[in-house]
């Protein structure tokens, strides 16, 4: 029986595969940038699924030390595969996503190595670069205190020139103070960039970024003054607990003074401070960095989520037409399309505009090192922004395929729970979303300011200079309307802010305005950059329409969403309001034969989605079934506790029955 139900399951996806409109290998290259993309991304999914010690589909049942020994051990093979096969770092961090398990090696690379190379002279990049890449050194980054993250200007941690021994010393002088989050910190590390306030000459000169060394490189026992472990359990089972996120303190610990890193600001031999001729941002150069990342990294999450939820739909099957006939797909009701087809155009709307964040980032890095610091403004916003818009959207919205997945999306093996574990702390970490959104609002209002002095603004904030075009005019339902609803509510902000008693006060007084003010702004870059995209040259039979209704269907959704903010600006009326909802509808049912391979074109291997609902075959009901059995509960028939506490209990009811 269960065999026949197989089969069947197994046609469903066949069959959709078969009726999709468009060539799923050429949306797989527009997907990935590129055929050499593709092909690197095919290699390094099929090597990591083809490992043993890759296997991940026991980690939720593993306890936390196990899990972190497991975590220790994939990094250590990996490392082994990337030096034996003598792999480019394009494929080392292909290499690693398909990994798919958090761990010390994400700080070494992501945040330890970018701080030495932003931050450090060229002097101390030639020194400590090369230990940090061959691995003699870890290193992590510790910057967020107990008492302080997202108030950067308020750490604690003191970094005290002594000019008797040219030397820094290294203190912790409150609790508060003690570093607190820092992932790979716990176990792993040997190395910190350490960010404290640099005192010399008595004066405080703010934060600055130190290399720290915690352990020895002989036993890993942490050095003398320093005290270090693991901050415990997070949310969720399996998840981010593979990441040994620590604390960390310090007792008048001494470095050589070599090891602040010099490249924003000195201190001589003396003990003057010097500060360079760069600005004082670049501190946090190594976040800017991150978040673009991040911002990459959503369409990853999200379209995993997506590619398990709509096979599932494509699967699963309730209530019958009324004369008894077959069951109907869930993904043939309007309403999970309606909840589900926006996610998948999301993903697609995500990707693109993170490979436009990459181009940005490269473009402001070189621009830096000829000293042209003109697009520094425009990489914070754009990279801040959009962190906060698609880490927030990702994380609703696996939540959102969790529930779309029915009770099976609750059970560990649809892979959904530890994908929102794992996931949700991006809207927390690189930055609070909040915090990180009224940034993009304290440069909007900045922005607004300057446009009666004439000064016009760039970048992603042009369209602010059409200031006498978009405050009158009508818009029709295109990118005019969603520039019309951004600039509307920042000028809003602006007049609200400027009527209070000073602009500080105005600001905290008008702060959740200029937050959904920053969301409309970063909504309309996405929905540029969707729209830049779909008008390129993209080849494959039907490819560039299935982006055109994708790019359709997150831009109406998005103002169908919005729609107070458009029609409270008088961007839209309640007419083109209700057109636009019209049309949504329409779109979906263009997506609806297409979902199945819109997702396939992501590429996913089974072992990357971890998931028996998103399985490629469909065969979801024998997985779901064997998947059970191999839960450590059903290892004895009888569960332990039995003897202890079931049975004296159930001998008592039969006691008491007999009274
Ligand atoms: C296990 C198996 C593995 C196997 C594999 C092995 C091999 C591996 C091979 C390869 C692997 C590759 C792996 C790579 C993985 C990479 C992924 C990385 C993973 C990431 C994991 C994340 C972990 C999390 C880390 C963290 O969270 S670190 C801490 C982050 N903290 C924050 O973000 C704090 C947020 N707060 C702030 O940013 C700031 O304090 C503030 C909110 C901006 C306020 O600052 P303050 O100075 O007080 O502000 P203002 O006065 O408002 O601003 C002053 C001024 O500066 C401008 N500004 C602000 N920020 C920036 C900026 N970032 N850039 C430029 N400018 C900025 C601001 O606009 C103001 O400007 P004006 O003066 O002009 O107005
Ligand atoms: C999984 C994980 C990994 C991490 N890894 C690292 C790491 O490797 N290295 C490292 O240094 N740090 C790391 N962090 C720390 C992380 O960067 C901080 O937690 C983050 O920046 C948020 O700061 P906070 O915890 O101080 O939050 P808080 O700022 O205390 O936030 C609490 C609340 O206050 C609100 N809030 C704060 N300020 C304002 C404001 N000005 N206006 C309005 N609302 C405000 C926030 O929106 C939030 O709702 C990690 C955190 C997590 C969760």
């Amino acid at each position: 029986m269960a065999v026949d139900h197989a089969a069947a399951e197994v046609d469903h996806l066949a069959a959709e595969r078969a009726a999709a409109r468009f060539d799923v290998e050429a949306m797989k290259i527009a997907w990935a940038g590129s055929r050499h993309a593709v092909d690197v991304a095919d290699r390094m999914a099929r090597l990591v699924a083809s490992d043993p010690v890759f296997r991940k589909d026991n980690r939720t049942m593993l306890s936390r030390k196990d899990l972190f020994k497991d975590t220790l051990r994939k990094a250590a093979h990996a490392w082994k595969r990337i030096v034996e096969l003598r792999l480019t770092e394009e494929e080392a961090s292909l290499l690693r996503q398909y990994v798919d398990q958090p761990g010390y090696v994400d700080l070494h690379w992501g945040m330890f190595v970018p701080a030495i190379k932003g931050q450090g002279t060229e002097e101390q990049q030639k020194k400590w670069l090369p230990l940090a890449y061959k691995f003699q050194i870890i290193g992590c980054y510790a910057q967020t205190e107990l008492g302080h993250g997202s108030n950067v200007q308020g750490l604690e941690t003191t970094a005290t020139f002594d000019p008797m021994t040219d030397e820094f010393v290294i203190h912790s002088p409150t609790l508060t103070s003690s570093k607190w989050w820092p992932g790979g910190l716990g176990k792993a590390s040997t190395h910190a960039v350490v960010y404290a306030r640099l005192i010399t000459e008595g004066k405080d000169y703010g934060i600055h970024g130190f290399i720290v060394q915690l352990r020895s490189l002989e036993d890993h026992s942490p050095l003398p003054g320093v005290t270090l472990g693991d901050i415990g359990g997070k949310f969720g089972s399996g998840a981010y607990n593979s990441m040994d996120n620590g604390v960390l303190r310090f007792d008048h610990v001494r470095i050589p003074r070599d090891q602040m890193l010099m490249r924003l600001s000195q201190v001589t031999r003396e003990g003057k401070y010097v500060q360079s001729d760069v600005p004082k941002q670049l501190l946090y150069g190594t976040m800017v960095y991150v978040r673009q990342s991040i911002v990459a990294d959503a369409s990853k999450a999200l379209s995993r989520a997506v590619c398990i939820a709509v096979r599932y739909s494509a699967i699963r099957k309730q209530f019958g037409s009324q004369d008894g006939g077959p069951e109907t797909q869930v993904l043939n009701y309007r309403t999970q399309q309606s909840r589900l087809f926006p996610l998948l155009a999301s993903a697609y709307a995500f990707r693109f505009v993170g490979d436009w964040l990459n181009w940005l980032y490269t473009d402001v890095t070189q621009k830096l090192e000829v000293k042209d610091y003109s697009t520094l403004q425009e990489a914070h916003a754009c990279t801040a922004g959009l962190k906060a818009v698609t880490t927030s959207a990702t994380a609703d919205a696996i939540e959102e395929c969790r529930k779309l997945c029915g009770g099976h999306g609750y059970l560990n093996s649809s892979g959904l729970p530890e994908l929102f574990a794992v996931y949700v702390p991006a809207c927390t970490y690189e930055g609070d979303n909040v915090v990180l959104l009224l940034q993009v609002a304290r440069i909007l209002m900045k922005t607004v300011s300057q446009l009666t002095s004439g000064k016009q603004p760039v970048g992603t904030m042009a369209y602010m200079g059409k200031v006498q075009h978009l405050m009158q005019s009508k818009c029709a339902v295109k990118t005019e309307a969603f520039e019309a609803r951004a600039l509307r509510m920042a000028v809003n902000c602006a007049q609200n802010i400027g009527q209070a008693s000073n602009q500080e006060e105005g600001f905290y007084e008008r702060s959740p305005d200029l937050l959904e003010a920053a969301v409309a702004h970063i909504q309309l870059i996405i929905v540029t950059k969707f729209i830049e995209k779909v008008h390129q040259d993209i080849p494959g039979h039907g490819v560039k329409e299935q982006l055109q209704n994708l790019c359709n269907v997150y831009a109406l959704y998005t103002l169908h969403k919005h729609l107070g903010d458009f029609l409270a600006t008088g961007s839209l009326t309640p007419k083109q309001g209700a057109l636009a909802n019209e049309q949504l509808g329409k779109l979906y049912a263009q997506v609806r034969p297409n979902a199945v391979a819109l997702v396939d074109a992501f590429n996913y291997t089974d072992h990357y989605l971890g998931s028996v609902l998103g399985r490629y075959d469909g065969n979801v009901y024998p997985a779901l079934y064997e998947e059970a059995w191999k839960d450590p509960l059903n290892e004895t028939v009888v569960p332990e506790g039995y003897h202890e506490y079931l049975r004296p209990l159930l001998k008592q009811q039969l006691k008491l029955s007999r009274l």
